[in-house]
């Protein structure tokens, strides 16, 4: 088991933020550091917490999120645990990591870097994708089938691109005005040239908007809040239009919502924290019942497999707790395939049902 030690703690809304270090060895074997909002227990009567990861965007650590969003009472209410890891390795030593600010120290952009020197440190994809969720996991009580992603800028690229990636892993998926087509803008360019090299297809593998266009998809609603007066939006650094219109060819369900006269900051993001925090705990828990669409079969076929997905689909956006799968006699062995097809949905399932409910 990964070694982590506590090195601060505070209280905060009945429950604790906590600073933790350990060495990384998806990050050339760094020390690094994430922050972890614990809600109180009294409040979640289950024994393992659902759980958010937070990516923050350029120059930040993992404590931003913690010291400004204030998402900590939201947290403390539904009782989910907030993952904040840091943006970047931290002390390689490489040449030019701490020349600008967009690039190198606090700005890992969420990548695998395949350049030299960089491959060895800046793994920052595998860092929040595996390695963080599985310190979570073999140290702590969490719940491994209820995470959850979402960030801010640099942050929410990194989100989209990790739901994108690994639609099996999340519950869901938000950002805040994130870098959605980095190949098209300075930011991108430059952090894709300096840790993937002049090759334009592995680029494509780290790009929300390429990643839709090559048919990537998440089952649900993608969220996303843009202000209208951010400056780095005016300055066409985010481009949330380019990743609307390849979510609209297909067919990626997706909320765009431009807020009117907010900026990038975290006056921002702490404005709409609630709305996204509220929409990850409803995708994280709710009732799938195993329908009579199955018909008689008892085999979870493809196409059983893509009606229920349909279901799953259309109906898990309006408020989480409207998607149900029920299954009558004799279709438990369905419902033991379908938490295997769909574990990451599965909050609670009811089996031997009337039949008489199969007109529902
Ligand atoms: N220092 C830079 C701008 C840096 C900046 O605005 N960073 C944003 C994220 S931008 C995209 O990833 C941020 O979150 N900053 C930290 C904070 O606490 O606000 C410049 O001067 O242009």
């Amino acid at each position: 088991m990964a070694q982590v030690e506590k090195i601060a703690s505070a209280k905060c809304f009945q429950g604790y933020v906590c600073r933790y270090s350990h060495v990384s060895s998806s990050l050339g074997n760094l020390e690094a550091k994430f922050s972890v909002y614990w809600p109180p227990t009294d409040k979640v009567p289950i024994e393992r917490q659902p759980v958010l990861y937070w990516l923050s965007g350029l120059t930040c650590t993992d404590e931003n999120m913690m010291m400004k969003a204030g998402a900590q009472r939201i947290c403390s209410q539904l009782g989910l645990i907030l993952v904040c890891p840091d943006t970047s390795p931290r002390g390689a030593g490489l040449p030019g990591e701490d020349d600008a600010y967009d690039f190198g120290t606090g700005a890992g952009f969420y990548v695998n870097a395949t350049t030299p020197g960089y491959s060895q440190y800046y793994r920052m994809f595998d860092y929040v994708t595996k390695e963080l969720p599985q310190i979570m996991q073999s140290n702590f009580k969490v719940d491994p089938s209820k995470k959850s992603i979402f960030g801010h800028s640099m942050g929410g690229h990194g989100a989209l691109i990790c739901a994108l990636k690994l639609p099996n892993e999340y519950c869901s998926v938000s950002a805040f005005a994130p870098i959605s087509n980095p190949m098209q803008c300075d930011w991108g360019k430059k952090a894709f040239h300096g840790y993937l090299g002049e090759d334009k297809e592995s680029w494509r593998q780290y790009d929300a908007t390429e990643l839709v266009q090559q048919g990537h998809k998440i089952a649900g609603k993608i969220l996303i809040d843009q202000g209208t007066e951010d400056n780095f939006y005016k300055q066409k650094q985010l481009l949330p239009e380019n990743f609307e219109k390849a979510c609209q060819s297909a067919g990626q369900q997706l909320e765009l919502r431009f807020q009117e006269g907010y900026d990038h900051s975290y006056y921002f993001i702490a404005t709409f924290i609630e709305d996204h925090i509220r929409f990850h705990a409803q995708r994280q828990v709710f009732v799938l019942w195993l329908q009579q669409l199955l018909g008689e079969e008892s085999v979870f076929s493809t196409t059983c497999r893509e009606q229920v997905r349909n279901i799953l689909e259309t109906n898990i956006d309006s408020d989480g707790w409207k998607v149900f799968v029920c299954g009558g006699d004799g279709t438990c062995n369905l419902v033991v395939q379908v938490l295997q097809y769909f574990p990451w949905k599965v909050g609670v399932v009811l089996v031997r049902v009337s039949r008489n409910l199969r007109g529902l």
